[in-house]
């Protein structure tokens, strides 16, 4: 027998690194979407090749939605799109990656202002910074522990389910692998509608009160929903939720959803049209919200301040005023830091 496991073992001898990754900072993973890296039909294409090959996002048969993809989506989208990134491009880069590293920097500092050893990280789901290149930053930094967060507030297996997958898949290739935590939804969490609340009432402060508040989440495909997907029930509740706090004012609340892709039914009603018919009928001022992106992106910028405010006011609309996503606000970012410290606990 080894001397090992014949005599008293000797906690060093067995675990020479006796400050290890378990008594480690503690690792939180920001997770959001992923944006292409530049405005550039090449790179918009490598983007949505990534995306769009996730059988989490797009849910048919593999081989035949390869076919498609390949045939029919990435030799025409990428050219209609890049120009529409270009738009919306800032000067650190694109929107969603400027904003949600913002958020991941600001989080960090406060989590560290409460005196708790933590990494934070940001990845991408698809594209840059890659998740397996974050947790393995993580690892080298010495977290044993590692909290996950999705950065969607509302569940969807297209989007929360395939960042678990994502890191399940990394973590399939380690040994020694990471003690996990997954914050995956927060639909109706105090410091996120409150957040929301907060952003309208300032809103409303500066510029007046709106005849609608019309609240615009990510559509999904009504298939899904019915097939157990528990992401429109979440976005109900958060709606709900806001509503709630507006008191009186929750009556100017409305729900649409938006980013259709593809031919079959998304979840209604559809946010573009929802503003054509308010423009026709002669609601005047409208103001648009999308809880469901907690950082400004293609469809919050392009498809909702520059699509949808065309489109309201050819219709008829007189003002249309889009209220911006929490991004790094800083009182949301301090929240936010509280509300995965919260889910920390315990571990410390
Ligand atoms: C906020 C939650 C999101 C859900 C749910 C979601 C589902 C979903 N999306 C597509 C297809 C596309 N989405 C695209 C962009 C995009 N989607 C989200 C978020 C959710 N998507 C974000 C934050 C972004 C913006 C990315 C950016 O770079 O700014 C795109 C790319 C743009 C385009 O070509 O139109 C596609 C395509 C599906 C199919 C789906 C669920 C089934
Ligand atoms: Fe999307
Ligand atoms: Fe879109």
């Amino acid at each position: 027998m080894s001397r090992f496991l014949s005599e008293a073992p000797d906690p060093r001898a067995l675990d020479p690194d006796a400050s290890g990754p378990d008594r480690g900072p503690l690792g939180v993973l920001l997770v959001n979407l992923g944006t292409p890296d530049e405005p550039t039909p090449a790179a918009v294409r490598r983007y949505l090749g990534e995306f769009l090959s996730d059988p989490r996002v797009v849910e048919l048969p593999a081989a035949l939605w390869q076919v498609i993809l390949r045939l029919f989506i990435l030799t025409r989208r990428p050219s209609a799109i890049a120009p529409k990134y270009a738009e919306i491009w800032l000067d650190r880069g694109s929107p969603l990656l400027v904003h949600s590293r913002d958020l991941a920097e600001a989080v960090a500092a406060s989590l560290r202002d409460r005196g708790l050893d933590t990494r934070v990280e940001l990845a991408m789901r698809y594209g840059r910074p890659a998740l397996p290149a974050a947790l393995e930053t993580l690892r080298a930094a010495g977290c044993g522990r590692i909290l996950v967060v999705p950065m969607y507030p509302q569940y969807a297996a297209s989007t929360t389910a395939t960042v678990v997958d994502a890191v399940a898949a990394h973590l399939a290739r380690l040994r020694h692998q990471p003690t996990l935590r997954f914050l995956d939804r927060f639909p109706t969490s105090d410091v996120y509608v409150d957040a929301l609340h907060r952003s309208v009432r300032a809103h409303w402060d500066q510029a007046g009160k709106p005849d609608r508040l019309l609240l615009s989440f990510h559509g999904l495909p009504q298939r899904v929903v019915r097939k157990g997907d528990p992401y429109f029930r979440d976005c109900m509740r958060t709606a709900r939720a806001l509503r709630e706090r507006l008191g009186a004012d929750g009556e100017r609340l409305h729900v649409a959803f938006q980013s259709r892709f593809g031919a079959e039914a998304w979840l209604q009603p559809y946010t573009q049209p929802t503003l054509e018919a308010w423009g026709r009928e002669g609601v005047g001022t409208v103001d648009l919200m999308c809880p469901g992106f907690l950082a400004d992106c293609l469809e919050t910028l392009e498809e909702i301040d520059m699509g949808c405010r065309e489109a309201f006011l050819a219709a008829g609309g007189r003002a249309f005023r889009y209220i911006p996503c929490l991004n790094a606000d800083p009182d949301w970012a301090r929240d936010f830091a509280g509300l995965i410290a919260d889910n920390l606990a315990g571990w410390r």
